[in-house]
């Protein structure tokens, strides 16, 4: 199903204006994830699209076309997952996948068929009779997954999936819920605050920021081509370098970089990844502290900017705590973005 929304917005009584006029396209069987920190409007947003929410006069919301903003939330025939996920916990999975179908009175024999058949998709045959408290919260999660699909909605509405989980299954289960989103074949959309789940589920991110969306893309493009600071701040957490931008030249304290174009007026961004320990490096800094994380150190360099730079360097040696190192960031590495875009995120 292609959902179209145009013009939603959301004024709260007493004035919270949690969305800002907000229009998105999103295609058919894609999977699109509502990003941003807390209070930016993305459960507005998403509790609008299931019609549990009530936009301001003048928003369009279609499904394949068909505007269904005046349809109350059973009617528009969508499936939602909550952070709780909501379950009767005495009753075993097969009731609770049912659950759903039995409201809309369907016969019991496409019940039972409908039911076995996300049991089958879900992976679920081995626990269909145990009752929900005799599960495991990785389990649960595929059975309200299963209990939103059952009814064959026409998209799947997602708010924080896996917050109720640790972080550890929360990591090993992001992959598992992207495996069965895109095996059901549903245009679904989720919300987090986690830019790694976002990034590893979604095929395409909308970045929020203060009731309007910041930027839309591929993990990606977002990534690799932010728009604006907030935008580069928050997926992959890129350090403002401060100094001066002189056309094609960063001043610093530590030493000049170059720029890959001409960047007047604009504030510069650097990613740890992006900071290289390099005896050729125009910089000079001091070695604050070395954490040995593996894969790759992460070294806190001083001198450079005014704010301590951090730098992943995955040599099979680092430099000592105390010494003095030089630096290079390569011109490209370097994101040049708009310095009022910080202020309007
Ligand atoms: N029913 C309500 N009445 C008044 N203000 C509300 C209501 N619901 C939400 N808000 C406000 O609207 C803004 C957006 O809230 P929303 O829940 O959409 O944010 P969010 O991005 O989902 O945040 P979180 O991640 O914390 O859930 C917030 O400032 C919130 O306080």
């Amino acid at each position: 199903m292609t959902l179209i929304l145009k013009n939603i917005a959301k004024t709260f009584p007493g004035g919270t204006r949690a969305l800002l006029p907000t229009s998105l396209e999103i295609a058919g069987g894609e999977i699109v994830s509502l990003l941003g920190p807390s209070g930016c409007g993305k459960t507005t947003l998403l509790r609008i699209i299931a019609g549990l929410q009530t936009p301001d006069p003048g928003a369009e919301i279609r499904f394949d076309g068909e505007d269904v903003a005046a349809l109350p939330v059973e009617k528009r025939k969508v499936g939602m997952v909550f952070q709780s996920y909501a379950l009767f916990p005495n009753m075993p999975v097969r009731g609770n996948i049912g659950y759903g179908l039995k409201m809309q009175r369907l016969p019991k024999a496409e019940i039972a068929a409908r039911v076995d058949e996300v049991i089958a998709l879900c992976r679920l045959e081995a626990y269909a009779d145990r009752p929900i408290g005799a599960l495991s919260g990785g389990q649960r999660q595929r059975v309200a997954l299963a209990r939103a699909f059952a009814p064959r909605p026409r998209i799947l509405l997602l708010d924080e999936p896996l917050s109720a989980l640790d972080a550890a299954l929360r990591t090993e289960l992001r992959g598992e819920l992207a495996a069965l989103l895109r095996q059901f074949g549903i245009t679904a959309i989720f919300v987090t605050h986690d830019q790694d789940e976002a990034m590893a589920i979604a095929d395409r991110v909308a970045v929020m920021s203060h009731g309007r969306v910041a930027q839309i893309g591929t993990p990606e493009a977002l990534y690799r081509k932010p728009e604006t600071a907030f935008v580069a701040r928050f997926v992959g957490n890129a350090m403002p370098l401060g100094g001066r931008i002189g056309k094609d030249r960063l001043y610093l304290p530590g030493g000049v970089l170059a720029l890959a174009a001409p960047a007047d007026g604009k504030q510069a961004f650097v990613r740890a990844e992006d900071v290289r320990i390099d005896p050729e490096g125009p910089l000079t800094a001091r070695v604050e502290t070395v954490t040995f994380l593996g894969t790759h150190y992460r070294i806190v360099l001083s001198g450079i900017t005014k704010d301590p730079l951090h730098a992943l360097h995955s040599g099979l040696s680092a430099p000592k705590t105390g010494e003095t190192v030089k630096v290079s960031i390569a011109p490209e590495a370097i994101l040049t973005l708009s310095a009022e875009d910080e202020k309007a995120a």
